[in-house]
């Protein structure tokens, strides 16, 4: 099973919940973590969008998750706490760790294509591993944990830098409105967007341009189950 297979089941309890939240809260900062991600989010856009309380600063996506799987691979094989990079959406090709910007971190090919396997699969293989019994329940809540831990901080006045998947301009010309990248936040939510980091390597690159149709298409999913019931 994939994330996007959930994504009959999880549309609708998305867009319900957000639903709720554009009348009852729609100043609130939405983190949301339900797959798959790369829909979910223009899910609850869309839905803000349509009752008039859309504010893309407080819509996120929850990729921590990846950035905590290649932040322990990496990290194991240092042997030391490092932080990875991780770029795109949630969900297979779209998730793009960036070894690149880990100083001293140096992998053969197959190392590097390897490893970019296992943190672009490893939520797969969770859910694999548990066999119909749910995903990485621990790790998810201490994903989203240290997200909301972000969010708190900046509504405190504290500059924060995290990664999340939120609209994002990066990629507006080949149609992609939500892009993983690295976010400040502060106390209204996303205060500015940084760019990819310009010295990521031609692998990389072309993880990007893999990663671009299926963030396309799993965003159109999204926003057209919201708008085909108009
Ligand atoms: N983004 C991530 O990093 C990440 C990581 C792991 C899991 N997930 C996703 O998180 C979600 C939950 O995964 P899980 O393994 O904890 O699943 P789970 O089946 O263990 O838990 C789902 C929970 O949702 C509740 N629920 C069902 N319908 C609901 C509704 N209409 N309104 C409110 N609550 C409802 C259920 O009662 C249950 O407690 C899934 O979509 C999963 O794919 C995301
Ligand atoms: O629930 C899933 O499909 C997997 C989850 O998104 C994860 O990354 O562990």
């Amino acid at each position: 099973m994939t994330r996007d297979d959930l994504f009959n089941t999880n549309a609708g309890i998305v867009r319900d919940l957000a639903q709720a939240c554009a009348e009852v809260c729609p100043k609130a900062k939405l983190l949301i973590i339900s797959n798959p991600v790369n829909s979910t989010v223009p899910i609850a856009s869309e839905v803000f969008k349509n009752a008039g309380v859309y504010d893309p600063k407080r819509i996120f996506g929850v990729t921590s998750l990846d950035l905590v799987r290649a932040s322990r691979f990496i990290g194991a094989k240092l042997d030391k706490i490092v932080d990875v990079p991780v770029v795109g959406g949630h969900a297979g090709v779209t998730i793009i760790p960036l070894f690149s910007q880990v100083e001293g971190l140096k992998l053969t090919d197959e190392e590097r294509a390897a490893l970019t396997h296992r943190v672009q699969f490893g939520g797969d293989e969770v859910v694999k591993a548990k066999d119909g019994l749910g995903s990485a329940t621990l790790s998810m809540a201490f994903a989203g944990a240290r997200f909301a831990d972000s969010l708190l901080r900046a509504d405190a006045g504290e500059e924060v830098l995290e990664w999340a998947f939120v609209k994002n301009d990066l990629y507006k010309s080949e149609g992609i409105e939500y892009f993983s990248t690295y976010v400040k936040l502060n106390k209204d939510g996303v205060k500015e967007i940084l760019p990819l980091p310009e010295n990521i390597t031609e692998y990389e690159k072309d993880l990007v341009k893999a990663a671009i149709p299926e963030l396309l298409k799993t965003q159109t999913k999204g926003e057209q189950f919201v708008n085909a019931k108009k």
